[in-house]
């Protein structure tokens, strides 16, 4: 089997899947809605903004973007966001981040209703995923979300392996260690002090690198066999480049992600499902 694990492909099937889903929600009176909250006018947000819409609008859910200046006041966003909480048609609510500098992330993200926090992001989710509750509604943050269908979809096997992440991010390396935890991996979370950065990836079956450094990870640093994913986007002159060096990665590798077309098509798909699920959970 090819080694390449096709993101944009998996991601493709995913909204497939999620399509007559949304058609049977249709049926029974009511299509997801979701919310982007796009603050100011950051290129990059706008870009991914409009990636987010365009691929819900495809599938038959319910989009409507929020733009509003990047002067607004952290009282007029948190009443942005009570209004969005108080919407019946509105299942899903996605402030996209970064915020402007004198807006508080977290507040904001505390602000939004837990049951519609498609994003992942508020305590009430995250402390749900960290203590392993499963049977409470629980959102899981899109991209780790994303990471968990490649390995599987994939075919690997996640129980038991060791996985190690590189990177502690509250939004993909700390919720990523939890969701391989859950599935039974054996986690080793590296970081910055880490002390032997290569002892410990070298020991990964599957390995996770989310450190926002362009070719941060060598092929040297991978086991023979390893399932390697990219979760680095960074851009160097105009291109799009992962943490991992891709082509010296890919020799040693049983399977890895490309960047673009891996972990970055997956974290808008599982917005997608998230967005059905809160549907799902809210009724008609
Ligand atoms: N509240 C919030 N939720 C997010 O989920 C969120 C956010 N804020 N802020 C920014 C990051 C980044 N992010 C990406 C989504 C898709 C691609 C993606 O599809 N990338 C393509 C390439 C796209 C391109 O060419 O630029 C790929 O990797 O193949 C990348 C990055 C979501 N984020």
């Amino acid at each position: 089997m090819d080694k390449v694990i096709d993101g944009k492909q998996i991601a493709k099937n995913i909204r497939e899947e999620l399509k007559s889903q949304i058609s049977d929600q249709k049926a029974e009176g009511r299509v997801p809605g979701l919310a982007v909250v796009l603050v100011g006018d950051n290129p990059a947000s706008e870009t991914y903004v409009g990636m987010k819409e365009k691929a819900a609008e495809e599938i038959g859910i319910h989009s409507e973007l929020h733009d509003v200046d990047s002067s607004i006041s952290q009282e007029e966003l948190l009443n942005l966001v009570d209004q969005l909480n108080n919407d019946n048609r509105i299942d899903g609510i996605l402030v996209q981040l970064p915020l402007p500098d004198h807006i508080d992330e977290l507040a904001v993200i505390e602000a939004i209703d837990p049951g519609k926090d498609v994003d992942g992001f508020h305590p009430i989710n995250t402390g749900r995923l960290f203590s392993g509750q499963k049977d409470l509604l629980r959102f899981d943050p899109c991209t780790p979300l994303g990471i968990i269908e490649l390995i599987e979809r994939k075919g690997v096997d996640i129980e038991g392996k060791n996985a190690v992440i590189v990177g502690r991010s509250n939004i993909v390396g700390k919720p990523v260690a939890h969701l391989l935890l859950e599935r039974n991996a054996t986690i080793t979370v590296c970081h910055s002090r880490t002390k032997d950065l290569k002892a410990e990836t070298l020991d990964a079956d599957i390995l996770v690198a989310a450190v926002g450094r362009p070719n941060f990870i060598t092929g040297e640093m991978v086991k023979e066999g390893a399932c390697v994913i990219d979760v680095g986007i960074n851009r160097v002159d105009g291109k799009l480049i992962g943490d991992v060096e891709y082509d010296s990665a890919y020799e040693r590798a049983g399977a890895i992600t490309p960047v673009p077309g891996g972990v970055g098509p997956m974290t808008i798909a599982m917005l997608m499902k998230n967005t059905v699920k809160a549907r799902e959970y809210h009724g008609v």
